[in-house]
């Protein structure tokens, strides 16, 4: 027989003892802690007065009509716990079942096939898995929101479609507040039926009791604060409404894993002590998130003044918990933190008196998807800590000796410092400090309501030179294609203004947005962190950015601005989310000729990515090694640093994520870009890259180095005849729409061509000047191929009459049109001869540049080095006034510089 619990009318005042309040007898209402002691249930009192409630070890009661029957059903010592929990969770239901993972499963099996589900993105591990199971096998749709804005529930909350809102409050590992008073009143008017259920095991009815706000049910895993000892599982749930507790009565017994005698007795035994021992492990928890904070991390936990849900969590809960998590930018170096700790044991879980430290990503969310939890926000270096009732003197000092171990932190003149201040942009401490700072020495209405990026970056990458293939390439022919030592450079800095700026010199454009009036209303694509951007770009978000973000008057800027200026805005707002979008001044300028054939869109496209990508916090710098030390007493190992001049300092999973960024913007500004360009731009060096799709080469696509490349020598001439890629390769493509023929078949010569020079520069039997000469023929033939595609430009037939008279092959390269032709310059050349090729070319009004070819790619200049105010200033206009043969030169003198 299935025994409905006790029902408590209306919670019940242990204190009242039938005398009336305000009467000069009467005793306050107790409090919290009061309660908690006091397990004296008056509806079942002990035959023997016990001051324990003894634990009825038995699966079975005797005789016809008794309040048991059978354990599975109802026991005597759980029974008194759920009377117990009632009470200290003013709830009129209360239920123990054998683990929180139970309790959940409890309650979403009120569901049915069909129903729909809101979650928070931000949940326990188990949570989400559970929550899987129920979208793959019984039907039930699942969407996941940003729980800390209640409008962004507001698009999936249907009338009699969402059955269950699954709410966590704060987060768990990110301590992110949700409004559940505001969100439960939303949910009543929007969707009335959905049941809204909190997971409190966070708080504990100690500090929070979301019934008060709203909710239907609250379900606690009690194995966390309630039994606080780490010795049983269980789950509780709790409830006001007597229908959905009349179901969960039902699902309970039919299932069977309500909590057994012996863990019902612990977990009643633990709820005792549950008000002291949160009191003291709270107040741990503050002084250690305070410590970490002090030290420059970025700290989540809402007891910190400049937490985001500070304020709201005050209002919902009466204090912020003893669980914090924080961030150090760099996995490995969380990893040896976490494992150089001795007093916090490295466990999952939290809620015990002893104090505890853990790595998510790897352990209680590993569960959760890589990717899923990269586009959850859920960073892999963050450290949790769930703090315990150790003297908090002891517990600060082993985190020191752990924090100085794993070298985030390091003796400075004031005491210790965070070894990589500058590293991790998201210390939002340090953020809002210096954006207040910055304020109070202002007149006007600024606003901080946006976040301040606090490292100011400096990036560069290439252009690049089309040996063979340009064109062709777009229609899947390989092309052979390398870096060449013309650079474009961007640096960026925060500002704390509500406002992002570009500034691109080079076409005479600077302009200021305010954030709030870009048109968010457009932005329809969301892209996770490591996924590519769908194949196509959004129209609409291009449109609306034209139409409503570009300035009205041109007043003389190069035709090329616009493109440039679009793709920048496209990716800030699509790696934009509501809750980050950073103000900051981005400057970028090239060394390449602009618009000549030389890939100076690709390398803005790659700088410009990058750029957003680490402001928006979706790059993560690797750390750097520490600095070579010889063993010692206090490190027996040491470690040897072997400078490698920054090359492969960033990694191929890195290149990748702004390879594809630099493709949306190369798509904005090309039109239908094979990828080549951007390809070099990243990458560097030289390769033979064949786009996806087609049956050419690799229908794969794909791109490999060609080291043999480097050693060949060229000589670039720009015609200074302005032309537009996007339209020379619609050109193309539409001559192939209308001769199929003759284009296929010009592309299969190309694509022979490049074949056969690849195996040319990679043949090491090949004597030097049989290379030279099978490139030379090479370059011919595949000029004229270009001529017949329609590329080409008398200013660059000129070119190759004016080399040709010296014996030289030349063919054009890039989109042509105009812009460029490259040279192949003979081994035998010498300075004199070169000079002289240079005159006569310059005569006829061409420009020629001496480049070598195959060198590094994209570059960060590393941001480790913390530089002066001051010195970021001058770097910035510094930069603007520099001549463009300068830069390069300029740049490499400001410090350390990463690459590719
Ligand atoms: N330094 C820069 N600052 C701002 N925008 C730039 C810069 N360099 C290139 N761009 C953008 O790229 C456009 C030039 O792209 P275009 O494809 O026509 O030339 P290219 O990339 O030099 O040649 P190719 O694609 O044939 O190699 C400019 O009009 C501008 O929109
Ligand atoms: C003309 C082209 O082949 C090279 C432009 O540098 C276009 C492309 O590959 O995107």
């Amino acid at each position: 027989m299935a025994r409905t619990p006790p029902i408590l009318t209306p919670p019940e005042t242990p204190g009242a003892s039938g005398l009336q309040l305000g009467s000069p007898t009467a005793r306050k209402p107790y409090h919290f802690s009061t309660l908690c002691a006091t397990v004296d249930n008056p509806n079942a009192k002990d035959q023997y007065g016990s001051s324990s409630v003894p634990i009825y070890q038995t699966a079975t009661f005797k005789g016809m009509g008794g309040d048991y029957d059978y354990s599975r059903s109802g026991n005597p010592t759980r029974s008194h716990l759920e009377h117990h929990l009632a009470k200290i969770s003013n709830a009129r239901h209360a239920f123990a079942v054998s683990s929180g993972m139970a309790a959940l499963d409890i309650i979403t099996r009120l569901l049915k096939a069909g129903d729909e589900v809101i979650a928070g993105d931000d949940l326990y591990g188990g949570t989400n898995r559970l929550l899987a199971y129920l979208k793959t096998h019984q039907g039930v749709t699942v969407h996941h929101v940003d729980t800390t804005n209640p409008e962004s529930l507001h698009p999936v909350l249907k009338a009699g479609k969402t059955a269950m809102v699954l709410l966590e409050s704060p987060t768990n590992p990110l301590l992110k507040i949700a409004d559940l008073a505001t969100i439960c009143s939303d949910i009543r008017a929007r969707a009335p039926d959905a049941i809204i259920v909190v997971d409190n095991t966070m708080m504990s009815p100690y500090l929070q009791r979301p019934l008060e706000h709203g909710a239907d049910l609250v379900y606690d895993s009690g194995t966390k604060y309630l039994s606080g000892h780490h010795d049983l599982m269980a789950g509780v749930i709790v409830c006001n409404r007597d229908d959905v507790a009349k179901k969960i009565a039902f699902i309970i017994n039919a299932v069977g894993n309500a909590l057994t005698p012996f863990d019902s007795f612990l977990l009643l035994r633990g709820t005792k002590t549950l008000a002291i021992r949160m009191e003291r492990q709270q107040s741990t928890a503050i002084q250690v998130a305070r410590y970490l904070s002090n030290l420059g991390f970025l700290v989540h936990y809402p007891g910190l003044e400049d937490h985001p849900g500070h304020e709201l969590h005050k209002k919902l809960a009466s204090g912020p918990g003893a669980v914090l998590s924080f961030v150090t930018g760099d996995k490995e170096m969380s990893e040896r933190i976490v494992g150089a700790t001795r007093l916090w044991g490295i466990s999952v879980s939290f809620g015990a008196v002893n104090s505890l430290i853990s790595m998510p990503c790897v352990m209680s969310h590993a569960s959760i998807d890589p990717a899923v939890r990269a586009a959850r926000g859920l960073p892999e270096d963050l450290i949790r800590l769930c703090v315990g009732i150790e003297d908090p003197n002891d517990l600060i000092d082993d985190l020191e000796v752990a924090l100085l171990q794993a070298g985030a932190i390091k003796a400075g003149q004031a005491g210790l410092v965070r070894s990589n201040p500058t590293y991790n942009p998201r210390a939002h401490g340090s953020v809002l400090n210096k954006a207040i700072e910055k304020l109070a020495d202002r007149v006007g209405n600024a606003r901080v309501d946006e976040e301040v990026p606090d490292t100011d970056w400096m990036v560069s990458a290439p252009g690049k030179v089309i040996l063979f293939g340009e064109h062709a390439v777009v229609h899947g022919v390989t092309a052979v294609a390398a870096a060449v030592d013309l650079r474009c450079y961007a640096i960026s800095s925060g500002r704390d203004d509500g406002k992002i700026s570009l500034n691109l010199p080079d076409l005479n454009f600077n302009n200021t947005w305010n954030v709030e009036d870009l048109p968010w209303d457009a932005v329809n694509t969301s892209v996770a962190p490591g996924e590519p951007h769908p194949p196509e770009l959004e129209p609409g978000l291009v449109e609306a950015i034209t139409a409503r973000a570009l300035p009205v008057v041109d007043d003389g800027k190069p035709a090329g601005y616009k493109p440039a200026v679009i793709a920048f805005l496209y990716i800030y707002m699509t790696i934009s989310s509501k809750d980050y979008r950073p103000c900051l001044n981005v400057t970028a300028r090239s060394s390449l000729p602009v618009g000549a054939g030389l890939g100076s869109s690709a390398s803005y496209s790659s700088c410009i990515a990058t750029i957003l990508l680490l402001t928006h916090r979706r790059l993560n710098l690797p750390s750097l090694p520490m600095p070579t030390q010889a063993p010692s007493s206090s490190d027996p190992v040491g470690h040897l640093h072997v400078s490698h001049a920054g090359r492969k300092a960033l990694t191929k999973a890195f290149a990748d994520e702004i390879n594809r960024w630099a493709l949306v913007a190369e798509k904005v500004l090309h039109g239908n870009p094979s990828g080549v360009d951007n390809a070099v731009a990243v990458y560097g060096g030289a390769l033979a890259f064949t786009k996806p799709g087609f049956a050419f080469a690799n229908p794969n696509g794909g791109m490999d180095g060609i080291q043999g490349f480097k050693s060949v020598r060229f000589l670039l001439v720009n015609t200074k005849v302005p032309r537009n890629t996007k339209s020379l390769v619609a050109g193309v493509g539409l001559k192939k729409q209308q001769e199929p023929e003759l284009v296929n078949g010009i592309l299969e010569r190309i694509q022979a061509i490049s074949d056969e020079a690849r195996r040319a520069l990679l043949d090491p039997e090949l004597e030097r000047s049989e290379l030279l000469k099978a490139l030379e023929s090479l370059i011919d033939e595949n000029h004229a191929h270009l001529v017949t595609l329609g590329v080409s430009h008398p200013a660059l037939e000129k070119i190759r009459e004016v080399t040709a008279a010296k014996g030289l092959h030349a063919k054009l390269t890039g989109a042509g049109g105009g812009g460029c032709a490259v040279v192949l310059l003979p081994d035998a050349i010498d300075d004199k001869a070169l000079n002289e090729l240079i005159q006569s070319l310059e005569k006829e009004g061409f420009e020629a540049y001496t480049t070598s070819v195959g060198g590094g790619g994209l570059g960060i200049l590393s941001p480790y080095v913390e530089r002066s105010d001051e010195d970021k200033v001058g770097a910035e206009e510094d930069f603007v006034a520099k001549p463009a043969v300068e830069l390069a030169g300029w740049a490499a003198d400001r410090g350390r510089w990463l690459y590719t």
